[in-house]
């Protein structure tokens, strides 16, 4: 079993710079996390380096770099003029390398994995409106499926940005009270949940015959036997036997890898290398806490001492979300928390509230561990560790996808996660090692250290970007 003391990085050994592997990281900057940029004018401050988002984009070694142009990658004109309102000025890697792939002729099915953050929304988007018919607005032609109600509605909303000059474009959600009893779908893209999805083509109120794209978000969850794996084959033993299949998640872990292939066969494939996962402008700590008790106390005082941006803390159960939102409402911080006991409309308020600020703290499960952007996250905390089910063993997908809700598209981030055990600093050390990264350590004895740390790292490897405006906020 892994040590995560071979793991850890020790207070001293780690000067400030130390975390960013790439060139583009090394930049200081002054301004808070969530600052807006200005791609044209460097902001200016008291640190004399700056990286913008075009030099992350130029850097081969990131998954933000591309040679072409949108334009260049010859997509219809309001799709290209979408694009430049969202102030996308250069394709990343996934969106370069598999557009074209996804959007030859004949269509070929796609198995696509990026990094977290990386753009893959807008490449399934982008063949997603490429390939429909928009004199046939009220005809289904896409259905795109995610695992949360949040998520898909999400994705909606960069179809309906992205697509704004597309003229007809009607694009539906089929999340749970989302299509009235009487209404069918009437979109000629539709974004929703598999088991709503199901109930719709049952009760004949969602038209299947003239789709002609699946995208499957989050497939190696959505794909998982354990899961929703099961919703996903009765949606397609539904839909039209030619339909293109593309499939994108950040990971892909073996056991799914080879199920993927059968749900998508004769795919294209765009993978990454295990030693590729994790982005470099996250920086990955841990809380060395002395007990479970004392956990609670840590958390509060780390929000105490630090002038975060937005975070995010996960923990395992519902209950316990609702117990820390009530223990930190009650030491006067403003915190939310969103989990499935929550019925849809309160959920849609409570994420709507983080995304533009009205709220800075949420506290979730996992619910929210995958394709949530927002993109002024600059903390994300484990408070439980992730693990498979109940069992002792770790959970290093989830793990990756809930640090990912940082360090989006170029940005930098802080997570942080606890231990207390043996048990849970086990799991840590397996997810560590899993990856090859190292965690560096923090102790509840030094806050001097632990608050200069994060904010250092904050300050020293944030990323200067010109930024698009979070497209998917409101
Ligand atoms: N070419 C681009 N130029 C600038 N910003 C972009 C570009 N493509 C995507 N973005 C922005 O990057 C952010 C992350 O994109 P997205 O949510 O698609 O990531 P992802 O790869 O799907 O991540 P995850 O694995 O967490 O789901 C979004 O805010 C999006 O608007």
């Amino acid at each position: 079993m892994a040590d995560l003391a071979s793991r850890i990085t020790k207070p001293e050994e780690t000067p400030a710079e130390a975390t960013p592997a790439t060139p583009a990281t090394e930049a200081k900057a002054e301004a808070p996390v969530d600052a807006p940029t200005d791609q044209n004018n460097l902001i200016e401050n008291e640190y004399e380096v700056e990286v913008k988002l075009s030099d992350l984009q130029n850097d081969t070694e990131s998954p933000l770099y591309s040679v072409q142009s949108f334009e260049e990658l010859g997509l219809p004109k309001p799709i290209n003029d979408g694009l430049l309102a969202m102030n996308f000025k250069k394709p990343s890697k996934i969106q370069e390398r598999a557009l074209p792939l996804m959007l030859s002729n004949p269509p070929r099915n796609m198995i696509a994995q990026s990094q977290s953050g990386t753009g893959k929304t807008a490449a399934f988007v982008l063949t997603v409106l490429s390939r429909i018919d928009l004199s046939k607005s009220r005809q289904p032609q896409a259905l795109i499926l995610a695992p949360s109600r949040e998520l898909a509605r999400q994705i909606q909303m960069v179809v309906q940005t992205i697509g704004q000059f597309c003229e007809n474009l009607v694009v539906e959600a089929a999340i749970p009270g989302s299509i009235g009893r009487d209404t069918g779908v009437q979109g000629s893209v539709v974004v929703g949940t598999p088991g709503t999805v199901i109930d719709l083509v049952r009760r004949r109120a969602l038209n299947v015959s003239g789709l002609k794209v699946l995208v499957i978000d989050e497939a190696d969850n959505m794909l998982d036997q354990q899961g929703l794996g099961e919703q996903c084959v009765r949606v397609k033993a539904l839909l039209p036997k030619d339909i293109q299949i593309l499939l994108f998640s950040a990971t892909f872990p073996e056991r799914v890898m080879a199920y993927a292939e059968r749900y998508a066969p004769n795919a294209n494939q765009m993978k990454l290398k295990q030693q590729d996962l994790t982005v470099k402008g996250i920086s990955q700590m841990y809380m060395d806490c002395p007990d479970q008790d004392q956990k609670y106390d840590i958390l509060c005082k780390l929000y105490g001492l630090m002038t975060i941006g937005s975070s995010v803390i996960f923990v395992r159960t519902r209950e316990s979300a609702t117990e820390i939102q009530k223990r930190m409402e009650a030491d006067g911080h403003k915190v939310s928390a969103l989990h499935g006991a929550h019925e849809g409309a309160s959920r849609d308020s409570l994420l709507d509230d983080f995304r533009s600020g009205r709220s800075k703290v949420l506290i979730t499960t996992n619910v929210l561990a995958r394709g949530i952007d927002v993109s002024s996250v600059s903390m994300v905390i484990n408070y439980d560790i992730p693990m498979k089910g109940t069992s002792n063993e770790p959970d290093p997908e989830t793990y990756l996808h809930r640090i990912g809700r940082t360090g989006r598209f170029g940005r930098v981030g802080v997570s942080i996660s606890f231990v207390y055990d043996g048990r849970s600093f086990n799991a840590l050390s397996q997810i560590a090692e899993h990856y090859g990264i190292d965690l560096i350590q923090l102790s509840p004895e030094d806050w001097d250290y632990t608050e200069k740390k994060v904010q250092d790292v904050i300050k020293s490897t944030r990323a200067k970007a010109d930024y698009a405006p979070n497209a998917t906020s409101g």
